[in-house]
């Protein structure tokens, strides 16, 4: 048992026990309100720059199975929880949530009152954050969250994203072969997961590749994946839509659609404290249907604000109004900001979302 202290930049700082790593992170302090899914949350690269908090008191019931991981390993810089189970009870579980977190060398805090620091975030909005495990001196956690830079001007996409292209082939057999490329801004594995499914060979490519360069792997589509940090930082691949605006039909999620929306001429914005859950509903606005998604983003599209006059706003959160996705019939470019892939999450809007992408190709959907 270890000590253990979490500051934010407002002066608030709570004292609890340390688990995982011993050691020192900073970055901004997120709340998901999910139940379940927390090795495929905690695998996110999204959450890069991140400490994530659940709002629900017990995780790691179930344990640790590395099949689930959404990458190669944690990409949280820190855990806060109200309670990490110890001995956890599922028959694929591979080691407890202590384990994972030791092994993969990050921080996590139990014991603290998260439903304190999440009333907390909703009121003052997202916060800098210093999670120290080894250490219960709170004024230094406070001095580390308040020193470090705002999310938005650092380069967490460069952290995440692969150094090199890869081809990915699918293992189902079809007629008619296509190839996706995707840009790798901190992919989730089960967009690439989704696509090979349908019998689509997947060339993924570094977040900084040309326009140039993706057209020599002769795309069927190009496909833009979710990432961390301010979409306003994602500058090479908001070249490459705008130049392959037209060529190929183009699709994105969460950070990939800020992208798109971005190279469309739209502006985006810092939400005060983001939507990160699995219960998030959103309407289509031309069959007037809800779904519950998947969330975890802290931007978001302003929908008033495309250069491009024929992008419609194609559904809306329920709760707060804002754009969860857009289309351009003409150019074929298609987006969402919540989690079609799911994992973790409800699976309602994946087979919409990638039978879509199926038919944009003329493939079947
Ligand atoms: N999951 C994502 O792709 C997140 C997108 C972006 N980093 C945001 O927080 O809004």
């Amino acid at each position: 048992m270890m000590d253990a202290v979490i500051g934010l930049e407002d002066g608030t700082f709570l004292k609890g026990t340390g688990f995982g790593a011993e050691g020192i992170v900073c970055g901004e302090l997120v709340f998901t309100t999910q139940y379940t899914g927390y090795e495929e949350s905690l695998t996110d690269p999204s959450y890069s720059g991140q400490i994530l908090m659940f709002t629900y008191p017990l995780i790691g019931n179930y344990g640790v199975n590395d099949e689930t991981f959404q990458s190669d390993g944690v990409k949280v810089e820190g855990l806060v929880v109200r309670e990490a189970c110890r001995s956890p009870s599922h028959h694929q579980s591979m080691r407890n949530i202590y384990k994972l977190m030791e092994d993969e060398g990050k921080p996590g805090i139990s014991g603290v009152d998260t439903r304190m620091l999440t009333i907390g975030t909703r009121e003052h909005g997202t916060m800098r954050a210093a999670l120290i495990n080894g250490s219960d001196d709170g004024e230094e956690a406070v001095r580390l969250a308040r020193a470090q830079p705002d999310i938005s001007s650092l380069d967490l996409i460069s952290r995440v994203t692969c150094k090199e292209p890869y081809i990915i082939k699918s293992q189902v057999n079809t007629d008619d072969k296509k190839n996706v490329v995707l840009i790798d801004l901190g992919m989730k594995k089960n967009i690439s997961t989704s696509l090979l499914n349908r019998g689509i060979d997947v060339t993924v490519v570094p977040a900084t590749t040309p326009a140039s360069v993706i057209q020599e792997f002769d795309p069927d589509l190009l496909f833009l994946s979710n990432g961390p940090g301010d979409p306003q930082n994602a500058n090479a691949a908001i070249d490459a839509v705008k130049e392959m605006a037209g060529t190929v039909p183009i699709a994105g999620i969460c950070l990939g659609h800020q992208i798109i929306a971005r190279a469309l001429g739209a502006d985006t914005y810092k939400l005060k404290f983001g939507h990160r859950g699995a219960n998030q509903p959103v309407k289509d606005l031309e069959t007037g249907i809800v779904h519950i998604t998947s969330q975890n983003h802290g931007f978001a599209v302003e929908g008033d604000s495309f250069d491009d006059t024929d992008v419609i706003v194609t559904q809306i959160n329920t709760n707060d109004r804002t754009v969860e996705g857009i289309e351009q019939k003409d150019l074929d470019i298609f987006s969402v900001q919540y989690h079609p892939e799911a994992h973790a999450g409800p699976r309602d809007t994946e087979k919409i979302f990638f039978g879509k992408v199926m038919k944009a190709m003329g493939g079947r959907v």
